[in-house]
């Protein structure tokens, strides 16, 4: 079910309607359908339960929204952190402690000291040189930390370049001919309990193929290391799945297939296992709404200039990333169109030749499939103010991050005593 969809011609989002959003706090602003991440997260728990007790660790990167989270962690979801900001976050909201994963190339001493002295289930390191900097944390603080090595498995992901990380070229986990060293390495170190492996490959994977063919080589690494000696009752698998972003194409395998398909790749693996999704649960649950400030001529098609801009939503130009926008009242039309933003950079563009509902200035539009890396990758870029997000609960609505707007971002610069004598202090 849609909690997006149009009753009396007019975009709701669960019950509420999206011009009354638009009235309370503005535009552009994030909004989040509370009822879509809960559906998500019990569709993933229901799709994984045959795995026996796994922990799904929602990747807080994709929306670090504090409202979410607290959502998530009510659903019982654990995180996947990769920074000290990330961690301090998910603990905030309520996500408990043993069920955090801390992932990420370049962990600082002193993040890796804040989880090991908040508590975490498991750090994923990709190196022996951050393994060595670890052990030093921990034994300086008399803790042990429990740990896996994220291997880079070298399979094509099948996604845009910018998303893929399990390829021998990126900068993500140990390649797969060091991991034997990597792991007699760990177990020397004193401030290191070896109990896990991990994985992941890329976002937005719209095949389970690579997907399979990197947890088949992960299975044949555990055996590996249990050969040699080593302890694995841990195998986190990452994230990744891929959602439907736009309708025209095939819909990219559903949970229920992926569950299937670790089921039969990772059931007898002897390991609980560990999921780190991101935009599976909030993609689809979230729309960045914005305003037409004015429709102007152009050559090949009317540039429709939205009040949102590349600094709310950067996936378009990031990664040439398509979403639907669609009007929230239509007025009946279709026209081509180039969707922009007012940013001073050609790259502010959403939508090019885009056949969509004809609008006018005033008009409101969605940007749907805006719940993941969206607000998340916001900057104030141009002297914007910073989005703000909404959360709907059936009629309800609350603003769970505040315009940050530009007396605030004043407000934080400082003008060095040294320039005390020039002209504009005169
Ligand atoms: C280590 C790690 N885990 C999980 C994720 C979440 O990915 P996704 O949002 O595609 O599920 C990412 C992002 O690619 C990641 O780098
Ligand atoms: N920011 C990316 C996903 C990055 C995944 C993080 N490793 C996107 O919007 O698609």
């Amino acid at each position: 079910m849609d909690h997006f969809s149009h009753r009396d011609g007019v975009l709701h989002c669960e019950d509420l309607p999206l011009p009354e959003i638009a009235e309370r706090v503005g535009t552009p602003v994030y909004v989040y359908s509370s009822a879509t991440m809960v559906r998500h997260a019990e569709v993933l728990k229901d799709a994984l339960a045959p795995l026996g007790n796994p922990l799904i660790a929602y990747a807080v990167k994709a929306n670090p929204n504090a409202a979410v989270l607290a959502t998530l962690a009510a659903q019982g979801l654990g995180a996947d952190v990769v920074s000290g900001g990330e961690y301090r976050r998910a603990v905030a909201a309520g996500v408990l402690p043993e069920k955090i994963v801390f992932s990420g190339v370049g962990k600082t001493a002193e993040e890796m000291a804040l989880a090991l002295e908040g508590g975490l289930f498991q750090f994923n390191l990709e190196s022996v040189e951050e393994a060595e900097m670890l052990s030093e944390v921990a034994s300086r603080l008399g803790r042990t930390a429990p740990i896996g090595f994220r291997v880079n498995p070298d399979v094509a992901a099948g996604t845009h370049a910018k998303i893929s990380t399990g390829s021998a070229e990126n900068k993500f986990g140990v390649p797969a001919g060091d991991v034997m060293a990597a792991y007699a390495r760990a177990a020397e170190l004193p401030g290191l309990r070896v109990q896990g492996v991990a994985v992941h490959i890329g976002s937005q994977l719209t095949s389970l193929a690579p997907l399979e063919s990197a947890f088949r080589k992960v299975g044949a690494l555990i055996g590996e290391l249990r050969a040699a000696g080593h302890v694995i009752e841990v195998a986190d698998l990452g994230g990744g799945l891929g959602i439907t972003y736009d309708p025209a194409l095939p819909p990219p395998p559903s949970p229920e297939d992926y569950g299937d398909m670790v089921c039969r790749v990772a059931k007898h693996w002897g390991v609980r296992l560990v999921f780190e999704p991101g935009r599976l649960i909030v993609g689809n649950a979230g729309v960045l709404l914005a305003r037409v400030i004015r429709v102007k001529p152009g050559v090949a098609h009317p540039f429709v200039v939205l009040d949102a801009a590349m600094n709310d939503l950067m996936r378009p130009t990031l990664y040439d990333a398509w979403h639907a926008i669609e009007a929230v009242a239509p007025h009946g039309g279709r026209s081509t169109l180039n969707v922009v933003g007012p940013v001073c950079e050609t790259g502010d563009t959403f939508a090019t030749g885009r056949e969509m509902d004809t609008v006018q200035a005033g008009d409101l539009v969605i940007f749907r499939t805006a719940g993941a890396y969206a607000a998340a990758m916001s900057s104030t870029y141009n002297s914007r103010p910073l989005t703000p997000e909404v959360l709907v609960r059936g009629s309800e609505m609350a603003v769970v991050r505040e315009r940050i707007d530009i007396d605030r971002l004043i407000a934080a610069d400082r003008i060095p005593s040294w320039l005390a004598g020039s002209e504009r202090s005169a």
